[in-house]
């Protein structure tokens, strides 16, 4: 079974994934696999532009997690949308001296739900569990997400409104 773990940058992704893997789990990194679709570097927002239909056509699947902020466009069997409150979000991307533009744009993607929107577009509901980072440790997270692919705990989503944070992204 291929599980994604997707989410907004600074959600928490390569730390959970990380633990996961200590665990034992198999776990492909995205950011390994996206160079050879790489179309062209935005310094600016220091961002890579990916051919995304070529990568996915190509992906290997695998018995494991898939970690990345694509991964739910990948064919997975199961997708776990990471999420984080955006104004602890913010301070989780400060020290990374990213843009404050880029900073920013993730804050708002955050409160607007974003990726768990394009989550849903691809993937049947009972495929999906979101989980909020902001007050849980790696480990809560990774213990979540086990039971979850055992399944142990049931799908679910929806229950996060952050639209009063929107000015946050500001
Ligand atoms: N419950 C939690 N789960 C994951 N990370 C957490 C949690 N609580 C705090 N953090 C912290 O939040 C940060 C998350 O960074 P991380 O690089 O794992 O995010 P990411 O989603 O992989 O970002 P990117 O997409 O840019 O790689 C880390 O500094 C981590 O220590």
């Amino acid at each position: 079974m291929m599980t994604g773990i997707t989410g907004t940058p600074g959600t928490g992704k390569t730390s959970i994934a990380a633990e996961l893997e200590r665990r034992g789990h198999a776990v492909v990194r995205l950011t390994d696999t996206v160079r050879p679709y790489v179309i062209e570097e935005d310094c600016d927002r220091q961002t890579l532009v990916v051919d995304v239909d070529r990568w996915v056509e190509e992906f290997e699947p695998l018995d494991g997690f898939v970690e990345g902020h694509l991964a739910h466009l990948l064919p997975c069997d199961r997708v776990v949308v990471l999420r984080c409150r955006p104004d602890i979000l913010r301070k989780r991307l400060l020290p990374r001296n990213y843009p404050e533009e880029k900073v920013a744009e993730n804050v708002e993607a955050e409160a607007l739900d974003v990726i768990l929107i394009e989550t849903l577009e691809e993937h049947p509901d009972e495929h999906v569990l979101e989980v909020d980072t902001t007050d849980l440790s790696v480990d809560e997270c990774a213990d979540r997400i086990g039971r979850f692919v055992r399944g142990e705990l049931p799908p679910s989503y929806g229950s996060i409104d952050w639209s009063d944070y929107l000015e946050v992204g500001r």
